[in-house]
């Protein structure tokens, strides 16, 4: 990990601490993805099966999984399953609770306006497995499809299929399991194939080659919509004197272990501690399975050395994390000034580990930078909005006039006229009456 001291850095310099690898960074990244769209749009399932052999398993014969593939996700261990129902329960919770209660209204009398919610029809859901199988991401993806009752769920996810990922695509409710991963599976579920049913909404995270072809089919009309840039895990973490350094060191590991590709910050304004977490850095990582990869990751990460709490909070907002750990002394004034994350975890029992697999709230979450401005997945996610208006006659002679001054005003006559007309109407109505 770089170490740099904040404050001795220049505009430009500063800007660089932070910087990320470019979101299309391979040579050509684009063109590949739009060659592997246009296979699959041309030979559909073909495609996927040549595609699937020649980037995840040579041995895959079929793109849906076979009964013994379902009779295998029964066999997992018991404890596992019990950890999986137990994210489950807790995931439910907290995304049932962000269920909207019907709203209607009368913005004056007569006038009638509604917001009603129903669940967006068909779903696609794309589960990592390149590097790891992500059990956890099938149900942060199709608990909140289930609770917001998406009629069709296709998952997919890159072959060998690991059962426990069968498991949970059982228990919460998906309709259809693909054994497809990258951007080809992300072109089969925006146009579908014999066997993917094309869906209208796409949702996930990946590796360069889904977040590209996520990209792609989200600007063509006829592909589908999609949820939010989720690239390469990140973290920062903001750590005074009083953090445990070995905490530290874990929370940093735990995302520096997802990919190369994946970036972690430490900000802290002691230099002791900053030194002391390399130190258990070095210690952790030696016994870690996949060492290599999260070497590769802390080559381009950094640790910040800053002036004060404040000043860490600042770097942190501008960087805006995928992922933000607070383990300081003033943890909840530290939290007040936090303007750009995609989830935060304080104290010093709160890794990040948690959000990943169990607490409750999503671990889909936008990276990039894009927490500035993108939320983390929740149900409204999996949900269309909208309004319904209705007046009665009265409603309409109550608003009539201002209509037509504002339609005048923009010169549009016909939409003056659709509400004269029916002024006109309920005035020979009431003449006659007379
Ligand atoms: N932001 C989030 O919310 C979030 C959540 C979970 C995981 N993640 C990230 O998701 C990523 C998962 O990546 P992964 O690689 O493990 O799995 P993945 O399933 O995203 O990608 C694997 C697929 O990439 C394709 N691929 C690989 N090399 C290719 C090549 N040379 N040309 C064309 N296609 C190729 C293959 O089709 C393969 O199926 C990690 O970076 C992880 O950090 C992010
Ligand atoms: N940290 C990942 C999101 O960036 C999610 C995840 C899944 N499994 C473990 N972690
Ligand atoms: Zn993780």
């Amino acid at each position: 990990m770089q170490q740099v001291n904040w404050a001795k850095l220049s505009p430009a310099e500063q800007q660089q601490a932070l910087a990320r690898n470019p979101m299309v960074s391979a040579e050509g990244l684009a063109d590949v993805v739009a060659g592997i769209i246009a296979k699959v749009r041309e030979q559909g399932d073909a495609a996927l099966l040549e595609l699937g052999r020649q980037f995840d398993s040579a041995e895959l014969s079929a793109l849906t999984p076979s009964e013994d593939d379902w009779a295998a996700a029964e066999q997992i261990p018991s404890a596992l399953k019990a950890a999986i129902e137990q994210a489950i329960a807790n995931i439910r919770s907290f995304h049932a609770a962000q269920r909207l209660s019907p709203m209607a209204l009368e913005t004056q009398p007569g006038v009638r306006c509604e917001l009603r919610v129903e669940a967006i029809d068909k779903v696609g859901l794309y589960v990592p497995g390149g590097s790891a199988p992500l059990i956890s991401t099938v149900l942060m993806l199709a608990v909140p499809a289930q609770i917001a009752q998406c009629r069709q769920v296709v998952l997919t996810t890159p072959a060998p299929i690991d059962p426990a990922i069968l498991y949970a695509a059982k228990a919460c409710g998906v309709t259809q399991v693909i054994a497809a991963g990258g951007a080809q599976a992300v072109a089969a579920l925006a146009y579908g194939t014999e066997s993917v049913a094309k869906v209208d909404k796409i949702f996930g995270p990946g590796n360069r080659f889904v977040t590209e072809a996520k990209r792609q089919v989200s600007q063509d009309a006829a592909g589908a919509a999609i949820d939010m840039p989720a690239g390469p895990s990140e973290v920062l973490v903001i750590a005074d004197a009083s953090a445990n350094p070995a905490f530290v060191a874990s929370d940093l590991l735990s995302q520096a272990e997802h990919g190369e590709d994946s970036q972690v910050i430490l900000v802290s304004d002691s230099q002791t501690l900053i030194d002391s977490a390399q130190v258990e850095i070095a210690s952790q990582l030696s016994q870690l399975p996949r060492k290599a990869i999260a070497e590769q990751a802390l080559a381009q990460s950094r640790s910040i050395l800053v002036d004060d709490l404040a000043q860490a909070v600042q770097v942190s907002n501008a960087y805006a994390p995928e992922h933000l750990i607070i383990q300081t002394q003033l943890d909840q004034s530290v939290l007040a000034q936090v303007r750009a994350a995609g989830s935060v975890f304080v104290g010093p029992y709160t890794p990040e580990s948690v959000g990943d697999y169990a607490s409750g709230t999503n671990h889909v979450l936008p990276t990039y930078g894009f927490s500035k401005t993108v939320s983390s997945l929740s149900l409204a996610d999996f949900q269309r909005r909208f309004t319904v208006q209705s007046l009665s006659a009265q409603g309409l002679q109550n608003l009539g006039e201002c209509v037509m001054t504002l339609a005048d005003a923009e010169g549009l006559d016909a939409h003056k006229n659709a509400v004269a007309i029916r002024l006109a109407s309920l005035q020979q109505t009431v003449e006659s009456q007379l």
